[in-house]
């Protein structure tokens, strides 16, 4: 039977990882099957300690899990090594987190352009890509200004853009509005979505309903495993099969 769907960006097969700190081991990610195709926005979501974060760093390559596979665009990263993933990331995933994780010595504009020149980007394209993503972002004009002079929604605007200038097939976003007031939650939900609408493939992680709902599937997270997969019709109606109790419930 053939399958019209659009491809897998990111596919995980039986995915395991335990935090081995000072007490007890944290069994983070016990076991995950996942398929993330071209265009889906999904958001994960789950409780406090649940294994959202430690996922999402086994889907970008920032930990090694202790079993399990990884395939980005249909290629298996089981023989990468921190120097290839570094290369792989660069290129095919954008990445932001909760708190910005910004260079403080470089300017805005450097931050942006630091992974196209590390790309090969020649420095007039990488120039060109920043203007274009940094105007459309709000940020121009605040080219020269380095990340501590900034409001966190700036910031967080300012990692967005440096997340995309490689234009990467994949954007994960670990809590991204974890750190900003209302007004900064508003417009990073409203920039996800219109990057959405334009094709990019999102897997977001949050905690945050009101964000989650912004996601056409809302995967759900509890104890290290997906309780829930559920489609949205929309972003904006619920789920057809119901989540764990309460995570969808929308806020004030
Ligand atoms: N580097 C680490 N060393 C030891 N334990 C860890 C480490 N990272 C995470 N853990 C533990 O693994 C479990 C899952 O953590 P994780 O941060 O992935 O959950 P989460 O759902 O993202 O939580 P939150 O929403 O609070 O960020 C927790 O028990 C946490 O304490």
């Amino acid at each position: 039977m053939s399958d019209d769907r659009p491809a897998p960006v990111l596919r995980a097969e039986g995915l395991v990882k335990t935090h081995h700190g000072e007490g007890a081991p944290a069994h983070a990610v016990r076991g995950v099957d996942l398929c993330v195709r071209q265009g889906e926005f999904v958001a994960i979501t789950g409780p406090s300690g649940a294994g959202k974060s430690t996922l999402l760093h086994l889907l970008g390559g920032l930990q090694r899990p202790d079993a399990g596979r990884l395939w980005l665009d249909g290629e298996s990263t089981d023989t990468y090594g921190e120097a290839r993933w570094a290369v792989e990331r660069r290129k095919r995933i954008g990445i932001v987190f909760q708190f910005f994780n910004l260079v403080s010595n470089l300017s805005v504009a450097d931050n942006v352009e630091l992974p196209a020149l590390l790309a090969g980007t020649p420095p007039k394209q990488a120039r060109t890509e920043r203007e274009a993503l940094l105007a459309e972002l709000g940020l121009t004009g605040k080219e020269r200004s380095m990340p501590g002079e900034l409001s966190g929604g700036e910031q967080q605007r300012v990692a967005l853009a440096r997340a995309l200038v490689n234009h990467p097939p994949l954007l994960l976003a670990d809590e991204p509005a974890g750190s900003l007031d209302s007004k900064g939650t508003r417009e990073v939900m409203r920039l996800l979505s219109r990057f959405h609408q334009r094709g990019q493939t999102i897997v977001l992680v949050t905690h945050d309903a009101r964000l989650a709902s912004a996601a056409d599937r809302v995967i759900s997270f509890f104890d290290g495993r997906i309780a829930d997969d559920a489609e949205l019709d929309g972003g904006s109606t619920p789920p057809r099969r119901s989540g764990i109790s309460g995570v969808l419930e929308l806020k004030d």
